[in-house]
């Protein structure tokens, strides 16, 4: 209300000529106004209420003022309402708008949303005295161990175990009470009772302690639902799909066959890897499985055991059965990898009388399919010499029910899909799981089992391979595609022309070690290796134009150290084992990150650590978002150039200025 507005109502009290202007008035005049207005809105209000008295929608304290002051609100907004709608109408407006919004954002209020684990914040399936987690601080990691206080019970509060020994005595004197007035005397039995209660009051037990021993110092039988999760955290593993069962803590505690377990022992693998744990009992339950896991964490052992225990529950092959071909098929990109993997199966099947055959292009077809004719159990190939195999009928794949696709996701990358699939149909499809996932499984019944391995699966190649399991079970080991923490990885980035001089620092370090360099042509390794060779470096090379014969004697050579280097192409890049391999050079930076996390996996090996170098240059765009992201991702240095590269702030395929969506991750650096 305006003073103009006021000085119509003319209070009592306060002289103004209504002829005249608004004039100043005092505070304590104002106040007295003021007193005077509610006065007579009290009055007003009451004598309304006097009249509505009964109206059931009558509101004592909505009233007078507050009334007046909620019909100019209402109408205030109807207004501002209407000149929007007004304003929104013109087209020059509504763009000007538009405009407004992109730059300063919506006007419109955002809901507020409250996920369900804000809502669940607070709410823990554990007590605290439940924690076993270990402190840091070395004096309270073992709560329970009081130290003694000079035959004065212990430090630190109520002795346990003295007031059960007190507990028992009462109770010895309450007994002897009883059979004294009975006037009879204790049994054997009833004395040797009492004598053990007070054995046992003589010890702490777990109660008296009141803490949760850690999984590591339970029995199987004693883990409980938490202890699992726990084992599960510790290791890093993460399970997708239904029905799983528990991984296996230790070897003893796997299902596999005790020669099978001897095997394992005399290959000197202590304890399994983390991927062994929780696949191995997957594999033994015939379920089909996808297997994510960092390189050289021990994959080609978390298929081959439970391969290899699928086939002794069959009957042995003989002149009968031998015909109808092997009884699993493992199937790998290259072929030095098919002949790796053929290398560690044969170290735990030939204690079990298992024959293994590789089947890899470069070599007579004609002598493997007499291998094969030969009888064996399982075959290792890769997928198109097998496939020509099956058509040429050199081999048949009739008993076959366990099929392994290792680095499953470069095989459809290299487009292999078509032979994989040919390969899939050679086999009894009268075998295959019933596709509804709920359906029982017949445990006498032989389904055909699949495993997929990789070190990185991307999501669109997952869709794709999933076309060939049956209700799988994901097995992901840390972050899938994440390199291993054991590898340092050093970025540099360079000019073209500098990176024969670094790689030449880098190999001069080395001494006597072994390194890998990677270079994403054929014909630029055998200029690179070349070049070394002339500098003095003990160099060979490996790639795909090379003969079969060439190819493995290099692999052979880098192997037992006659060669400390070698220069190899992206065939290298995957799988491959070799012991102690110090460095890993990528001269040339990969076209994709998968490539990278795989050739930087030759190094830091079934537990070792190891480095792995990149040179990097202005060509490698392409790749500098997903690298940076990795870098970051693993705590390693990111190139100050990287860092500052349009390329590597912007996810490709991604548009400039949209908001990052629920399920991004956004680093920042
Ligand atoms: N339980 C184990 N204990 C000790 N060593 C193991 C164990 N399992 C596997 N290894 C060894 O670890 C090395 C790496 O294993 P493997 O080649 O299977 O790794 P990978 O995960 O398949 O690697 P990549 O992804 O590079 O193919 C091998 O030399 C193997 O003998």
């Amino acid at each position: 209300m305006t003073i103009s507005e006021r000085s119509m109502n003319r209070p009592v009290g306060i002289k103004l000529d209504p002829s005249k202007k608004p004039v100043y008035l005092t505070k304590a005049q104002r106040e007295q106004l003021a007193l005077q207005e509610e006065i007579a809105d009290q009055k007003r209000c009451h004598e309304h209420h006097q009249v509505k008295d009964n109206h059931p929608y009558s509101d004592n304290h909505y009233c007078g003022k507050n009334r007046k002051r909620d019909r100019d609100r209402k109408s205030d907004r109807d207004r501002e309402k209407e000149t929007n709608r007004v304003r929104l109408e013109n087209p020059a407006e509504k763009e000007l708008e538009a405009i407004h919004e992109q730059y300063l954002g919506s006007k419109k209020p955002k809901k507020r949303v409250i996920t369900s684990s804000a809502k669940l914040r607070l709410s823990f399936d554990w007590q605290n005295s439940e924690d076993t987690s270990r402190d840091v601080n070395p004096l309270y990691q073992n709560p329970h161990e009081a130290r003694p206080h000079f035959g004065r019970g212990f430090f630190g509060g109520i002795d346990r175990r003295e007031q059960k020994k007190l507990a028992i005595k009462n109770e010895r004197e309450m007994q002897e009470e009883i059979w004294k007035k009975g006037g009879v005397e204790a049994t054997a039995v009833e004395a040797a009772a009492l004598k053990k209660k007070e054995q046992n009051a003589d010890l702490y037990d777990t109660f008296d302690m009141r803490v949760d021993r850690h999984w590591t110092d339970k029995k199987l039988e004693e883990m409980t639902e938490r202890d699992w999760r726990i084992f599960r955290e510790d290791y890093n593993i993460s399970y997708k799909g239904s029905r799983i069962p528990r991984p296996m803590r230790n070897w003893a505690e796997s299902k596999l066959t005790t020669e099978l377990l001897k095997a394992v022992e005399r290959a000197g693998y202590k304890k399994p890897s983390p991927i062994q744990m929780a696949s191995i009992p997957l594999g033994l339950q015939q379920r089909d499985v996808i297997g994510v896991a960092e390189t050289g964490s021990g994959k080609t052992a978390a298929f081959v055991l439970p391969m290899l225990n699928y086939i002794t529950r069959l009957p042995p092959l003989s002149e009968e059965n031998e015909a109808e071909g092997p009884y699993a098929v493992v199937m790998a990109p290259t072929r030095e990898l098919a002949q790796q993997i053929e290398d560690e199966t044969v170290k735990f099947a030939h204690y079990l009388g298992i024959k293994v055959v590789s089947i890899v292009g470069g070599q007579s077809i004609e002598d493997q399919g007499f291998r094969i004719r030969q009888g064996c159990e399982v075959v290792i190939a890769t997928p198109g010499r097998l496939l020509d195999c099956l058509e040429r009928r050199y081999c048949v794949l009739n008993q076959c029910n366990y099929v392994v696709l290792d680095e499953a996701d470069r095989m459809i990358d290299m487009g292999f899909g078509p032979q994989v699939v040919g390969v899939l149909d050679a086999m009894p499809s009268s075998n295959m799981k019933p596709k509804n996932e709920d359906e029982e499984l017949d445990e006498k019944k032989i389904y055909r089992t699949t495993y997929m391995f990789s070190a990185t699966m991307p999501p669109a190649v997952e869709r794709l391979a999933r076309n060939y399991l049956r209700n799988p079970a994901v097995v992901t080991i840390g972050t899938a595609g994440n390199a291993t923490d054991l590898i340092t990885q050093h970025v540099f980035m360079v000019k073209e022309s500098e990176k024969m001089f670094k790689l030449q620092r880098f190999l001069h370090e080395l001494g006597d070690k072994t390194a890998i360099v990677f270079i994403n042509s054929r014909k630029r390794v055998d200029t690179v290796a070349k070049n070394l060779d002339k500098s003095g470096y003990r160099v060979t090379t490996l790639h795909g134009g090379k003969s079969q014969e060439q190819r493995e004697i290099s692999l052979e050579g880098f192997r037992t150290k006659k060669y400390n280097v070698l220069v190899a192409s992206d065939v290298a890049g995957r799988g491959i084992d070799i012991p102690d391999v110090a460095h890993v050079i990528n001269y040339d930076m990969p076209n994709k990150l998968e490539a990278y996390t795989h050739r930087i996996g030759r190094t830091g090996r079934a537990g070792k650590t190891g480095v792995a170098t990149t040179f990097l240059t202005l060509q490698d765009t392409e790749v500098f978002y997903n690298l940076k992201q990795m870098l970051i991702q693993s705590n390693s240095h990111v190139p100050p150039e990287l860092a500052r590269h349009e390329a590597s702030k912007l996810k490709p395929g991604s548009i400039p200025g949209r908001p990052p969506r629920r399920n991004d991750i956004v680093f920042t650096h």
